[in-house]
């Protein structure tokens, strides 16, 4: 685990955090546009749904994780952090106060996480926005203030190549994976693939956040460290004591005709290949949060969600917690985490045949992202629809649960159909 953070003008650097969080007019942060167009290109942080969520910048502290306790050690630090700190908050929100967003490994190993505190934060909620800034030392030295950022260039030149495996390749390893499937004790597997797309000159990555965010308005849209994305898939969000998770599996590609995607959508809510998919999904959420629950609703049949790119067979599933006091919602996440949505069923088995077939490090994708407050409550989604940005080059993921019946050709369609948002919003 190693930490660091910017001393910034009035501390030192093992000086407790300060924060403080005041209200702001919602038409004074609407005359500066969106959240996004606030982002300097300053470490931006964001977490974006219809227009709401936080966005954030410059960095006050973080922590960087590994291996299998990369969860555990990022939460004991932000406990350690938040008890140390001096916050004044005018507003009490969810998202107010001290906040830090997180991105984390799908796998133990090699693993790569980190959790960042940012120095600003500007946060919507319905009628009410809010900035928090964060420093080191007096309370009073902090001034929030709101500017607009300069707007990012596109980027240029743009080119797409395979990543580990070309396509080929990658239909013979689900093939493999379904065979796999007929036999042992497995019974659906995630298989991924990545695309690394080239520029000519640095990647701003405030380009494709703010094309996902106008093209995917009901997904999330996030970015922390290089990893970014539109996802329509929440892990788990914590609020005042209830717990949501939507489980997504289960998916079949839009054809652009409305209508013939209401016939299709009519298909996938009656596929029992997808709905055995989705079950084993959901069950895997169900029984992780069970021991957190004093209460809980699980929906008995799907509904569907409509994307641009894909449709999805889709669950919300509801509880109330009883461990708030000592269970965050980033330790709900490590339960929960990897889901059958991107692991596959059962866990152990399903990542053990993904390390030997998929020939990739996933890194950070279909690993929790998101944030947290000071009280735990927060949201944490799958990293999904995602890529990394790394200077001029961005690595594209996408996956695809497997299953007895499933065709390689018809999963390399909807893995690139899951390509698209984020190789559309690197567009000019
Ligand atoms: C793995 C991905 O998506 C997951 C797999 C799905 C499926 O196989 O039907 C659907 C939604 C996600 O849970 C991805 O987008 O990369």
């Amino acid at each position: 685990m190693t930490t660091s953070a910017s001393p910034g003008p009035q501390g030192a650097i093992d000086a407790p955090l300060v924060a403080r969080t005041v209200s702001v007019d919602v038409s004074e942060l609407d005359a500066l546009g969106s959240l996004l167009d606030l982002l300097p290109p300053d470490h931006p942080v964001s977490w974006l749904r219809r227009g709401e969520g936080l966005v954030g910048w410059g960095c006050a502290a973080q922590v960087r994780t590994a291996g299998p306790a990369r969860f555990s050690d990022a939460a004991k630090w932000w406990e350690e952090t938040t008890a140390r700190s001096v916050v004044r908050d005018e507003v009490e929100e969810p998202g107010t106060g001290l906040v830090c967003f997180g991105t984390f490994a799908f796998a133990d190993e090699p693993g790569d996480s980190v959790l960042q505190v940012p120095s600003v934060v500007v946060g919507r909620r319905g009628d009410r926005a809010w900035m928090t800034v964060v420093g080191r030392g007096s309370l009073e030295n902090l001034e929030p203030r709101l500017s607009p950022a300069v707007a990012p260039d596109a980027p240029a030149g743009i080119t797409f190549a395979d990543g580990a495996l070309n396509s080929e390749e990658w239909m013979s390893a689900v093939a493999d994976a379904v065979s796999r499937i007929g036999g042992a004790d497995l019974e659906k597997v995630v298989l991924a693939r990545d695309l690394v797309a080239t520029a000519d000159e640095d990647v701003d990555v405030r380009w494709p956040l703010q094309r996902l965010a106008a093209a995917y308005p009901m997904c999330w849209t996030f970015h922390v460290d290089g990893m970014f994305g539109a996802t329509p898939e929440m892990l788990v969000r914590r609020e005042r004591g209830l717990v949501t998770s939507r489980v997504l599996a289960g998916t079949i590609r839009r054809t652009g005709d409305d209508e013939r995607d209401l016939a299709l959508a009519a298909t996938l809510a009656r596929s029992s290949k997808d709905l055995e998919e989705h079950e084993y999904a959901v069950r895997s959420v169900a029984d992780a949060l069970e021991p957190h629950c004093s209460s809980m609703n699980v929906p008995e049949a799907p509904f569907v969600l409509h994307l641009p790119n894909v449709m999805h067979l889709a669950t919300d599933v509801a509880g109330v917690v009883h461990d708030a006091q000592t269970v965050s919602s980033l330790d709900l996440a490590a339960a929960l985490h990897p889901s059958a949505a991107v692991g596959g069923t059962p866990t152990p088995e399903a990542t053990a045949l993904i390390t030997e077939i998929e020939r990739m490090d996933r890194g950070r994708y279909a690993g929790p992202v998101g944030w947290m407050d000071a009280s735990g409550d927060g949201e944490w989604g799958i990293a999904l629809r995602s890529g990394t940005v790394d200077g001029p080059s961005v690595r594209l993921f996408a996956g695809c649960g497997i299953v007895a019946d499933s065709d390689p050709e018809a999963e390399l369609a909807e893995a690139q159909a899951k390509f698209v948002p984020v190789r559309d919003s690197l567009a000019t």
